[in-house]
């Protein structure tokens, strides 16, 4: 039996200030990352959603103590050196930045682990981590040639390569990066774009020297990771949803407060203001590298645009919620260079147009993105989330423009990444 929200559209526009969850990759970093380092951490304003919550039990089966309590963790680690073999699987769940980093971390310890996850996750390619470990030395065996979850690991010492990634991946790079610097010798990454950079602004947070030139990152092997305090900012991709609804509904004006603005994670924004929309951020502070501040919308009247090239890895997980602005604004707006988006949670191209058609709108799904005719009316209608957190956020916000009830099914997969949203959503549209 699947559970069904019932979501009505809205009269008045949304208004306000919102505080949105901690930052979901920064999240998950934190933990690893404390979690290698002998002695004891603290994190503040941890997302509690399930994919981070994933990564936190992974590290608790491996030995290391994390005290939760609401958003704030003590993590006591015995060090990597004094991790033991976990009794039985990891399970992973529907975190597909949990799979690939931590395979970077198994990968390099010298005990027996399996890992897995749920049926989404299982679906998604784990061969762009798996074959670049196997060349550092890694012993990484799992289903259809290691290409599928569950994956096993019996770990070792790897040694450092030099690898041009294939594909945009923050993922990808951050596997990579751990176990070159658990590993010997000097492990160099060279990306085709920048893709988000938390890795490399977090780690000397915990005392590990790291190499940045242009696309290139290199780290040495062998270095140990000192316990570190971080606080986490919000997350701008959680943000994203109420920067949209301000941009579509007229009248509207929020303001979301201590929001991370780190470049590799603003595209959305910087898209949006392509198409006209009113947006203000201003940086207020630094903590550990991360830019915090304030994004400030004025609904505007849209225009169409093309999204294509280095601005898809900044805004990658927000093409689903941009996709609906496209439908409201004026002209053709195409996104492309956005393949990616088929190995996610869900297809999201599919998903996307899917739920967008059967609410009326004109969109065409495209190998790598999607073509939208703006000015669309859209309809009430019975809609999936398909168990992706990202599409039943957006579901969530175009019901509020649509004529007429609609029906959202699965909605409970917004956990995933921002267990409050309908609280948050509801309080800027009651401060109305
Ligand atoms: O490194 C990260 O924290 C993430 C990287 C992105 O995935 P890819 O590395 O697969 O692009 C993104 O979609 C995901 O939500 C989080
Ligand atoms: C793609 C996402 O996450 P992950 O890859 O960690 O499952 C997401 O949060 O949109």
């Amino acid at each position: 039996m699947t559970e069904t929200k019932q979501l009505q559209p809205i009269e008045q526009p949304l208004k306000g200030e919102v505080y949105v969850p901690g930052d979901k990759s920064i999240s998950h970093r934190a933990v690893i990352f404390a979690s290698l380092a002998r002695g004891r951490s603290k994190v503040e304003g941890f997302l509690t959603g399930e994919d981070c919550l994933r990564t936190v039990e992974a590290f608790r089966m491996m030995g290391v103590s994390i005290e939760q309590n609401g958003k704030e963790l003590i993590i006591d680690s015995p060090g990597v050196d004094g991790f033991s073999e976990p009794s039985a699987p990891i399970n992973f769940g529907n975190s597909g930045t949990t799979a690939r980093l931590v395979a970077g971390v198994l990968a390099s310890l010298p005990f027996f682990t399996t890992s897995f996850g749920d049926e989404s996750l299982s679906r998604r390619p784990m061969d762009r981590v798996v074959m670049p470990l196997r060349e550092m030395g890694a012993h990484i065996e799992g289903r259809d040639g290691a290409r599928l979850l569950p994956l096993s690991f019996i770990g070792s010492r790897l040694r450092g390569i030099t690898y041009q990634m294939p594909v945009k991946s923050a993922q990808v790079k951050s596997a990579i990066l751990l176990a070159g610097v658990l590993g010997e010798g000097t492990t160099t990454i060279v990306e085709k774009a920048k893709t988000r950079d938390h890795t490399e602004q977090m780690l000397p947070r915990f005392g590990v020297d790291i190499f940045v030139r242009g696309n290139e990152i290199s780290v040495t092997g062998g270095q140990t990771l000192s316990p570190a305090d971080m606080k986490v900012p919000g997350d701008i991709s959680s943000a994203a949803f109420f920067i949209a609804a301000a941009a579509i509904i007229p009248g509207s004006h929020v303001i979301i407060k201590d929001v991370g603005l780190n470049h590799t994670r603003t595209g959305f924004i910087d898209a949006l203001r392509l198409m006209g929309a009113e947006i203000n951020t201003e940086i207020t502070r630094t903590v550990g590298g991360e830019p915090i501040g304030e994004v400030e919308v004025v609904h505007r009247k849209l225009h169409g645009t093309t999204i294509d090239g280095d601005i898809i890895p900044r805004l990658i997980d927000e093409i689903p919620i941009l996709a609906l602005v496209a439908t409201q604004a004026g002209g053709e707006t195409i996104i492309k260079d956005a393949a990616e988006l088929r190995v996610k949670e869900t297809d999201r191209v599919e998903t996307t147009v899917n739920v967008l058609q059967k609410m009326g709108a004109y969109i065409i799904g495209k190998e790598d993105g999607m073509t939208i005719q703006g000015g669309a009316s859209l309809k009430g209608a019975s809609l999936d989330s398909m168990m992706d957190h990202r599409i039943g956020m957006m579901i969530s916000i175009a019901s509020m423009i649509a004529e007429g009830t609609s029906f959202l099914h699965n909605g409970s997969c917004i956990d995933i990444s921002y267990p409050d949203f309908f609280a948050d959503l509801e309080n800027l549209v009651r401060s109305s």
